[in-house]
């Protein structure tokens, strides 16, 4: 399994000095396969969120192409990306999302009972002890920190058992010690055969990466540094 962008970009129409329009993503490729985790860094604003939705089906490019396998992402009517989403491409986002009227275990089987699939419950349970949070189980999302929201998110990501995880600062909210535990759970989705793709500003996460891409003002740059740019970037 792998996600393929072919030259994507995108453009979002404001008012930007001389130009009307302001491109926040330049063309760029890149591809994410089965059992590698990409590490992708860069400063604030210079287009890593804007590229994940456009990887994860959310948001259109402008120019260029996104492949799961044989499949131009793109080109599928609503219904059928919506579903290929759900059922293929798990997005752990920035910020909150959790449905705040389910408990913390209803929230984490939700993505698996849509589109009348069954409850993923030993996936639900496994990845919660994984990911330290079983004893929250019976939990209201409104009574977590921002950390525990997090790992909930990622829980639930992780049971969804997608072929493809795209996670924008899982580690945003969590202090060392579950930084640790979230990178290990993403880690192992990585090893058991998963296309992972992490978007951070941490050092640390570098080390649990097989390749780093970094981005500034919209394109990939090479750094010279130990991280080597990875062979998968502009083929
Ligand atoms: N809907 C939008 N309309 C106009 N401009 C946008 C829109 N979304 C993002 N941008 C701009 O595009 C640029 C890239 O934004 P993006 O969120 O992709 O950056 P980022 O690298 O993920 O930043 P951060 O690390 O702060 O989350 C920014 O300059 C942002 O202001």
């Amino acid at each position: 399994m792998e996600l393929r962008a072919e030259n994507i970009s995108r453009r979002y129409f404001r008012k930007r000095g001389e130009a009307n329009f302001f491109e926040a993503v330049k063309p760029v490729s890149l591809t994410l396969r089965g059992g590698k985790m990409t590490v992708l860094k860069g400063r604030s604003g210079s287009g890593k969120t804007t590229l994940l939705h456009m990887l994860a089906g959310l948001l259109n490019p402008s120019e260029g192409k996104v492949f799961l396998d044989d499949t131009d992402l793109y080109a599928l009517e609503d219904a059928e990306l919506s579903r290929v989403r759900n059922e293929k491409i798990g997005v752990v986002p920035q910020g909150r999302s959790a449905v705040d009227t389910l408990t913390v275990y209803e929230n984490i089987l939700l993505p698996g009972l849509l589109y009348g699939g069954k409850p993923r419950t030993d996936a639900a349970e496994s990845w919660m002890e994984a990911l330290d949070i079983s004893s929250l189980r019976d939990v209201m999302p409104a009574e977590l920190s921002g950390g525990e929201l997090r790992r909930m998110a990622i829980a639930r990501t992780l049971t969804a058992d997608p072929d493809v995880i795209l996670a924008d600062e899982p580690t945003g909210d969590l202090d060392n010690e579950n930084t640790v535990i979230v990178l290990d759970a993403l880690r192992q989705a990585a090893k058991a055969g998963k296309a992972v793709l992490v978007v951070s500003h941490e050092d640390d996460v570098e080390a649990y990466a097989d390749e780093v891409i970094r981005m500034d003002a919209g394109s990939f740059i090479a750094d010279g540094s130990k991280t080597q740019q990875p062979s998968s970037v502009n083929e």
